[in-house]
C-alpha cells in the first residue's frame, strides 16, 4: 500500500511508545521491556550498538544512565546523533526512534544515584567501562577497595557518571504479524514542533 501522510497537530509519538511500553510489560510479558541497544557513531566512523536499560521516559525523551568515560559517552559528545533501537520479540514489535542525546543535569544524576542499591554504587566506582581489565581478581579487589572506603559512609556519585537523554526527532513503530502483514508506522518532528505521520502497510516474509 502507499504511503498515508497526514499531520496531526496535536499528536505526540510518545503516547504511542507509552502504550506500547505499558504493554511491552504488562500485556506481552517481555522479561526485560526497557532494555534497548543504543547506536552511536565512534571517532573511527563507525557506527556501534550496546545494550542499555531505559531509567525514565517523559515527553522530552528518553534517559540512561552510563560512565561518561565510556565509548558511548566519549561518541555522543562528538555526535549526538544516535539510534535507539526496542524489540520485543514477544509481541512482534519494534521500535526505532532517532533522537539527539545530551547529559542530563548533574542533580538529576545525583538524585537517582542516590536511590540505587549499595551493590550498584560500589560498582559504578570500581568499573572503568569500556576499558579492559587485567582481570576478574583485579576487579574483584577494586570493588573491596571501595567497599572498605565506603564502610558505613553514604557513597557518593562518582564525577564520571551520570545519565543522557535521548530527545526524539523521529519514530518509528513496526508490528508484525503471523499472516505476514508488517505495519510500519513513522513520525518525523517538524520545524513548527508538530509530528508528520506516514502510515504503510506491508506484506513481509519472513
Ligand atoms: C541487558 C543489558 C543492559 C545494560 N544496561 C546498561 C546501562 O544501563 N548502562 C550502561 O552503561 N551499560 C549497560 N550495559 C552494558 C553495555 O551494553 C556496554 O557493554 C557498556 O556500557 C560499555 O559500552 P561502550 O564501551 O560501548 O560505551 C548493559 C548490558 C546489557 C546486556
Amino acid at each position: 500500500m502507499g504511503p498515508n501522510k497526514n499531520i496531526e497537530a496535536d499528536y505526540n509519538p510518545m503516547q504511542q511508545f507509552q502504550k506500547w511500553f505499558y504493554e511491552a510489560d504488562n500485556l506481552y510479558h517481555e522479561r526485560e521491556p526497557n532494555a534497548m541497544s543504543i547506536t552511536t557513531i565512534g571517532i573511527d566512523n563507525y557506527p556501534k550498538s550496546r545494550m542499555v536499560l531505559l531509567k525514565k521516559y517523559t515527553w522530552e525523551g528518553f534517559v540512561f544512565y552510563t560512565n561518561y568515560k565510556s565509548d558511548k559517552a566519549i561518541a555522543i559528545n562528538i555526535n549526538p546523533k544516535v539510534n535507539i533501537l526496542f524489540n520485543w520479540g514477544n509481541s512482534g514489535r519494534m521500535i526505532q526512534v532517532y533522537g539527539i542525546a545530551s547529559k542530563i543535569t548533574r542533580t538529576e544524576s545525583e538524585n537517582y544515584f542516590d536511590l540505587r542499591p549499595r551493590g550498584s554504587k560500589i560498582s559504578a566506582w570500581a568499573s572503568q567501562q569500556s576499558k579492559p581489565v587485567a582481570s576478574r581478581i583485579v576487579l574483584e579487589k577494586q570493588l573491596e577497595t571501595y567497599e572498605r572506603q565506603f564502610k558505613n559512609k553514604e557513597i557518593p556519585k562518582p564525577e564520571y557518571w551520570g545519565g543522557f537523554i535521548v530527545k526524539p526527532k523521529e519514530f518509528h513503530f513496526f508490528e508484525a504479524n503471523f499472516g505476514g502483514i508488517r505495519l510500519h508506522e513513522s513520525y518525523r518532528l517538524q520545524e513548527d514542533y508538530s509530528w508528520s505521520k506516514n502510515t504503510e502497510l506491508n506484506l513481509t516474509i519472513h
